[in-house]
């Protein structure tokens, strides 16, 4: 979906002086190289799963080849690599080659700053997890982040936690008309487990999820229900800010655990990344046509009567949105296409208003 945006991998060094040779004598063509997923990324090392789930699975430590100069490499990108790729203790082996990305999450360090760093690849799904209280939702963040979602290309699910301290039901209704799936999810009092933990791992079931959030909402909870045994740590929230810890610190991609009954034939675990450093996301590189193109139903409508130029904000003139909202058949459907249209709205103007989060 979308347009293609061009990123720093883009940028190409001009040819030489001295012409071009062609590309097949510069680069080996690595035709022993094999397939693996970038699981992790620390100060250039990378870790990687070779044969997923396959009778040679193993992890294997990698850095970049030198011919990929200052393409980046992110957690979820399929990488092709070569030498040692045993996985032994101590060895490492080399990435030649970044496979095509199906999705690019982005984000820009601020509004102002054009630069577009790419955060994760390959993900289908963006879970914004939110509290209901302690801390406060913050509805400026998660319009950001369903912006940020729907212009990589992912789909989004909210993941509201600590139902056991406030209602869902306000944030439910702001954004079920996105389309956006909402799961709620409380801690058990006994301490025995999370409610509604079962859902949400039903919808993250042979995907590739994104799970972000702000400190202290419950993400590490989350995670560790999720996946048993990857010791997220677990902070407290300051009584006081109502934030919690910045406990956990690198990104990583956890893979699900086998289901109950095991794997159906070619089918996948799915994975969840956990991304502690993404706090907020710049959108300084979306286009209101971007996020547009995110709702087919208004897309249509927009490109075939609105005027030129227009905004498709409350104050355009002649914006056949409102126009298409009035023209719904019934009560029902009128009250539907509002609520769409107004979200639709508030999404672009958070992506215009250059709040922090
Ligand atoms: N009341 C209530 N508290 C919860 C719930 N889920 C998590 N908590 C508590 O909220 C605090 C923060 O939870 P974490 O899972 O560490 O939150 P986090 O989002 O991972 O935060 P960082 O680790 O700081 O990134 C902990 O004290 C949890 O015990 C819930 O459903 N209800």
């Amino acid at each position: 979906m979308g347009r293609r945006v061009l990123d720093e991998s883009d940028v190409r060094s001009r040819p030489s002086r001295r012409g071009t040779r062609p590309r097949t004598k510069q680069r080996p063509a690595h035709e022993d190289a094999l397939d693996g997923m970038v699981t992790a990324v620390d100060r250039g090392r990378y870790t990687l799963l070779l044969d997923e789930d396959g009778p040679d699975e193993r992890t294997v430590v990698a850095m970049k080849a030198r011919e990929l100069n200052r393409d980046r490499v992110v957690c979820g990108d399929r990488v092709d690599v070569v030498g040692d790729t045993s996985g032994d203790e101590g060895t490492l082996a080399r990435i030649v080659r970044i496979g095509e990305r199906r999705t690019v999450l982005r984000r820009t360090a601020d509004d102002t700053d054009p630069y577009e760093r790419i955060v994760v690849a390959n993900a289908d799904q963006l879970v914004i997890v939110t509290a209901l209280a302690q801390p406060e939702p913050r509805t400026g963040f998660i319009d950001r982040s369903v912006v940020a979602a729907y212009v990589a290309g992912m789909g989004v699910l909210l993941c509201l936690t600590k139902a056991d301290l406030a209602s869902p039901d306000e944030l439910r209704d702001l954004y079920e008309p996105l389309g956006v799936r909402v799961v709620v999810t409380q801690r058990q009092p006994d301490g025995s487990g999370v409610a509604g933990v079962d859902v949400l791992r039903e919808a993250v079931a042979g995907r590739v999820s994104v799970l972000l959030g702000h400190s202290g909402v419950g993400k590490s909870t989350l995670v560790n229900a999720l996946v048993p045994g990857t010791g997220r740590a677990t902070g407290h929230v300051n009584d006081v800010t109502g934030r919690g810890r910045h406990t956990s610190t690198s990104a990583v991609a956890l893979r699900l655990p086998v289901p109950d009954g095991g794997l159906a034939p070619g089918a996948h675990r799915g994975w969840v990344i956990d991304t502690p450093g993404i706090r907020s996301f710049g959108l300084a590189h979306v286009e209101v046509e971007d996020v547009l193109h995110a709702f087919e139903d208004l897309d249509a409508v927009a490109v075939e009567r609105c005027p030129r130029g227009c905004t498709h904000l409350a104050d355009a003139p002649d914006c056949a949105l409102d126009a298409w909202v009035d023209e719904a058949p019934d009560d029902v459907t009128r009250e539907a296409r509002a609520a769409r249209l107004a979200s639709f709205r508030r999404l672009v103007e958070a992506r215009a208003s250059g709040e922090r989060d």
